[in-house]
């Protein structure tokens, strides 16, 4: 790929910055994993002072061919850095068996190199690097989850608590038009964002009206009519001459006569935090009494956007914080700092130029993003939810005393059924990715079968399987009462014997169990995934032989009688 007029592109679609090629500026070490040949890396600088940081993302370009000219698309891999970072972590507790003090202090010495080199503020590294540490060491261990997802889960928990937990949404008035009043630096998109949140507000069924308050850049009452005009919203504006003040005061009492349900106030923003520019915007507020004062901060200035939030909750009193060009941030910082450092949260994110780049800031997703582990995050959960502690040492008893029954059976299949979709759920278990989609509904219907099965043993029969392994007219009876053949009857008992044995083997290699029914969904998988073709069915049929005799010997031990002798 050849260098591309990058700069121009850029200043015109994206963000203002400059442009190196790689092999001119390149950092020590790659921040992101996916370089390529056709990647670039840019720098930011700009007419605003807060971008002097020296912000480098690494950049995938695709180009795209538009019928006027070649035009190229940037894509930053969000937080990539950060994101590599982390996997540094989860990469040393490979292979460990348990979360110890010893094996997690260097997975937490990446955790908190990762945290400072996407600028997150050392106190709250600092804060966060002990909740982690402190849970990695207590948590119990969670049968089949390796101690390296559950360090991915503890993080990704402690990241959404730092980014808030919950979603905050946007808070409108109970009566009267709801004011929203938008302040920031200068260049940080408050302009753009007061269309943008119109456009979304539109979205949700609201009626809106955009007040042009920027009265020291004719250029902003412009630009805000043509986007306003762009997402259908009208634009209140009294020229340059009259106090901001006073145009939002003018501006509300419109919106009140046109039963208009959302008024955004645009004001104007100083290259740097001012008295005159606070004593302005306070004066606004006091106009307009708004639900919302909002501000709107440039992700990438990283912890600076936090320390700002800040002080303009001191200085004002703010309800939140709009998080613009997070497209273009690759390290988090600002994301991570906001709420830890000012107290107040993220309400929306921009992450693009485009009017419908705007959306309410999930700090699960986000967090979900920076880690970039979804599958293994919902294989943790579901394992959590499914196998609690005290359901998986009563099951572990009864397995080692050989006592695993048909109750068991049914409970471990339910379990698995409430955990959703089979192909969900299988889809999660790291390595399971290559099983098929018909596997996976041949495996969820023959969980159907056994379930009719044992629904129809009488609770004697469940906790006792060894009276239906000696007794065919029980295995007939079931075998008439569920609709099923007696064969399958006879391979249910077969299985659950057979898993018994590969339970207590499974229990005697490790120190924790694994959910059972997927256990031996797995295997069974994996084994008709190997098998050649045509060789399946004769595998399951001499399969099932093998089964029903290993279990007619298991039966034969306890009892007197053997398997399949007469009752
Ligand atoms: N990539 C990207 N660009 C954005 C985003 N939000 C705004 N911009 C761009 O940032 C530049 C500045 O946006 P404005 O809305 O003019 O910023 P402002 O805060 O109103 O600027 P002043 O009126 O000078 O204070 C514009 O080129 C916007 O298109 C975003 O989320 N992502």
């Amino acid at each position: 790929m050849e260098a591309i007029p990058f700069s121009t592109v850029a200043s015109r679609h994206f963000l203002p910055c400059h442009v190196a090629h790689p092999s001119s500026r390149t950092p020590t070490k790659p921040l992101s994993t996916n370089w390529t040949g056709s990647s670039l890396c840019i720098g930011s600088s700009s007419r605003n002072s807060l971008f002097t940081r020296n912000v480098w993302s690494w950049v995938n370009l695709k180009s795209r061919n538009s019928s006027r000219e070649k035009l190229f698309v940037v894509r930053a891999e969000m937080f990539g850095q950060l994101t590599s970072g982390l996997e540094a972590a989860w990469t040393k507790l490979k292979g460990e068996d348990v979360l110890t003090k010893e094996n997690i202090a260097e997975p937490m010495r990446d955790i908190r190199r990762a945290l400072l080199e996407a600028d997150v503020s050392l106190p709250v590294v600092r804060r966060f690097v002990q909740a982690v540490s402190e849970q990695a060491v207590g948590v119990g261990l969670i049968r089949g989850v390796r101690p390296d997802q559950q360090l991915v889960k503890i993080v990704n928990d402690e990241l959404v608590k730092l980014m808030g937990g919950e979603v905050s949404d946007l808070v409108f008035a109970k009566s009267g038009p709801t004011v929203i009043l938008l302040a920031g630096l200068q260049g940080v998109g408050k302009t753009t964002v007061c269309a943008k949140l119109a456009f979304y507000l539109k979205k949700l069924g609201k009626s809106c009206l955009l007040v042009a308050g920027d009265v020291y850049r004719p250029a902003a009452i412009d630009q805000l009519s043509i986007l306003g005009e762009q997402v259908g919203v009208p634009v209140y504006k009294e020229g340059t001459d009259v106090k901001p003040s006073q145009i939002a005061r003018n501006g509300l009492e419109e919106a009140k006569k046109k039963k208009i349900d959302v008024v955004i106030v645009d004001t104007a923003g100083r290259l740097q935090i001012d008295k005159s520019m606070m004593e302005e915007l306070k004066e606004v507020k006091k106009a307009v009494n708004p639900t919302e004062v909002l501000l709107v901060v440039d992700a990438m200035t990283g912890q600076e956007a936090a320390a700002l939030v800040t002080t303009f909750n001191i200085e004002i009193g703010i309800t939140g914080a709009i998080l613009t060009k997070l497209d273009g941030d690759s390290r988090g910082g600002a994301a991570l700092s906001v709420r830890e450092v000012s107290g107040k949260p993220i309400k929306l994110v921009g992450r693009g130029e485009r009017m419908e780049d705007l959306e309410p800031f999930y700090p699960d997703r986000m967090a979900g993003r920076i880690l970039g582990m979804g599958d293994v995050l919902s294989f943790v959960e579901k394992a959590q939810e499914v196998m609690k502690q005290e359901d998986a040492e009563e099951l572990q008893k009864k397995i080692m005393s050989a006592k695993f029954d048909f109750n068991d059976f049914l409970k471990q299949t339910r379990a698995v059924a409430k955990m959703g979709s089979m192909s969900r759920v299988i889809g999660m278990i790291p390595g399971m990715g290559k099983v098929t989609p018909s596997q996976i509904r041949e495996a969820e219907k023959s969980l159907k079968i056994m379930e009719s099965m044992i629904n129809v043993m009488t609770d004697e029969e469940r906790e006792k399987p060894e009276l239906l392994a000696e007794s065919p007219t029980r295995r007939k009876r079931i075998a008439s009462e569920s609709g099923k053949t007696e064969q399958q009857v006879s391979q249910l008992v077969a299985q659950l014997f057979q898993m018994r044995v590969r339970m207590k083997n499974l229990l005697g290699v490790m120190e924790g169990g694994s959910i059972p029914a997927l256990n031996n969904l797995e295997e069974s998988l994996k084994a008709e995934e190997k098998a050649p073709p045509g060789t399946a069915r004769r595998k399951r049929r001499s399969e099932s032989r093998r089964q029903f005799a290993d279990a007619a010997a298991a039966a034969a031990r306890p009892g007197p009688r053997g398997f399949g002798s007469k009752s």
